[in-house]
């Protein structure tokens, strides 16, 4: 007799994954090598950015209350006493009517209070000295660049768990990060079992197929910000997938298999998960595609039985491991992202479970747009390429029209 599972929502099935996802230490790597990766403590500034008065402009620095007499009509004339270009201080007196001549980025010489632009001033020597001519009151504190005005000394510029990105590099940098604390990259494992499996350089043959879920799920594993760890493709045959099973979990720190979850005489991954004792989470939810889907735990580790089936499969990770992996990396955000966009095609199939739709989201006239994209089956991998959301349609609904709102999760969400 077939067994009989029960099946639970998919918000339930989340809320298990995520209760007993584990969370991964906090190392050190060079910033080179940071992108990517998750903050493993918060950011804070540990001195004020701009750290001195800084010149935004090529000009002149002056003290402004020596131009409060100065109009079009009534230029007043300043000896340049001295020149800087940035990374110099000026570290003499600036006297009544002085300038100095400062390049951009340059520290602002003590005493002046305003920057003018080589452009508004009238050059001239005379004597042996140089001037400038100003034709304008400059107000105090003009064409400056104040100390701490970008951040502040003590200031929390990114959180723990922070994505990595490279604004955040330029920050890292900017406080003298060589080495950043991030969170570890779990390593996970990847094993696709079925005896119909044809390796890439292999010729089709009948009844065969080439196994693109495990590189599928290699991508989707490096996108989720993992470390994946290929180990091969079984037939299924109970005794050689265990022992892999087995081995492979004593070295990663999650662990996916793909195919023989469902209930076929040839699907062993129920019976692995029982005679390795690791306890099932869920192996059924109310979804499509990836009902199938199921999550085992053993030792503080999760393993994921993914789908055979391509759709299915890929939905199953973006669902429950992507955030597993994500919670591993102390991630910010470590659930789905999503976003509100309009249907862009009718569509009309009833709904009796949660079903992910992999759709294209673009940008119509100020709206996002989300549209199904070409064939809608578990066992399709032709709809995978283009897709880069899942359009959700609720359990119990039916019918939507083109121009409905509906829900999207982001599959590229970085
Ligand atoms: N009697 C029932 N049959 C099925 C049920 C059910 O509830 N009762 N569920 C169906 C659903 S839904 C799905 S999804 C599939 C799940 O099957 P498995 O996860 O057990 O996967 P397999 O049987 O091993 O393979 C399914 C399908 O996918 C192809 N496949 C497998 N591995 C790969 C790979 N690495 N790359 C590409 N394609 C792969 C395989 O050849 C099969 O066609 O079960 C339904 N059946
Ligand atoms: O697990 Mo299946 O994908 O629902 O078609
Ligand atoms: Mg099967």
């Amino acid at each position: 007799m077939v067994e009989r599972r029960k099946s639970i929502k998919v918000n339930e099935a989340l809320k298990r994954v995520i209760k007993y996802a584990p969370q991964g230490s906090i190392h050190y790597i060079p910033i080179h090598q940071s992108y990517g990766h998750f903050l493993g403590d918060d950011l804070v500034a540990d001195h004020p950015i701009p750290p001195f008065d800084r010149s935004p402009y090529d000009g002149f620095a002056v003290r402004s209350k020596d131009t409060e007499a100065a109009a079009s009509t009534h230029p007043q004339n300043y000896e340049v006493i001295a020149e800087i270009g940035a990374g110099s201080v000026f570290t003499g007196k600036v006297g009544k009517m002085q300038a100095v001549r400062i390049m951009t980025g340059a520290q602002v010489p003590n005493g002046c209070d305003a920057v003018i632009m080589f452009e508004s001033v009238k050059e001239y020597e005379a004597c042996g000295k140089r001037y400038i001519q100003i034709k304008r009151r400059l107000q105090q504190g003009e064409n400056i660049s104040f100390t701490g005005e970008d951040a502040k000394s003590g200031e929390v510029l990114a959180k723990k768990g922070t994505y990595i990105s490279p604004g955040i590099v330029a920050l890292l940098a900017t406080f003298g990060y060589k080495q950043v604390p991030t969170s570890k990259k779990p390593t996970v494992g990847i094993i696709a079992t079925g005896s119909e499996l044809l390796e890439l350089d292999e010729e089709i043959q009948p009844g065969k197929i080439r196994n693109s879920n495990a590189y599928m799920v290699q991508s989707q594993v490096i996108r989720a910000g993992g470390e994946p760890y290929y180990f091969g493709q079984f037939s299924d045959h109970f005794t050689a997938c265990f022992e892999q099973v087995k081995q492979a979990l004593d070295q990663v720190d999650i662990l996916i298999t793909t195919g023989g979850v469902s209930v076929g005489d040839y699907d062993y991954m129920q019976d692995i998960y029982k005679e390795l004792g690791a306890e099932i989470l869920f192996n059924k939810v109310g979804m499509r595609p990836g009902s199938v889907t199921t999550v085992a735990k053993k030792t503080g580790k999760l393993l994921f039985g993914l789908s055979g089936n391509p759709s299915a499969c890929f939905v199953g990770f973006e669902l429950f491991t992507r955030p597993a992996i994500r919670k591993f990396l102390h991630a910010f955000h470590p659930l789905l992202k999503k976003e509100t966009a309009i249907l862009g095609a009718d569509f009309s199939k009833p709904n009796p479970f949660d079903r992910f739709v992999r759709g294209r989201l673009t940008f119509h006239q100020g709206k996002l747009v989300a549209t199904p994209i070409g064939l809608d089956k578990s066992n399709v991998v032709s709809s995978l390429g283009a897709a880069n959301v899942f359009i959700e349609f609720p359990a119990g609904t039916r019918g939507y029209k083109q121009g409905s709102e509906i829900s999207v999760i982001l599959l590229d969400d970085m």
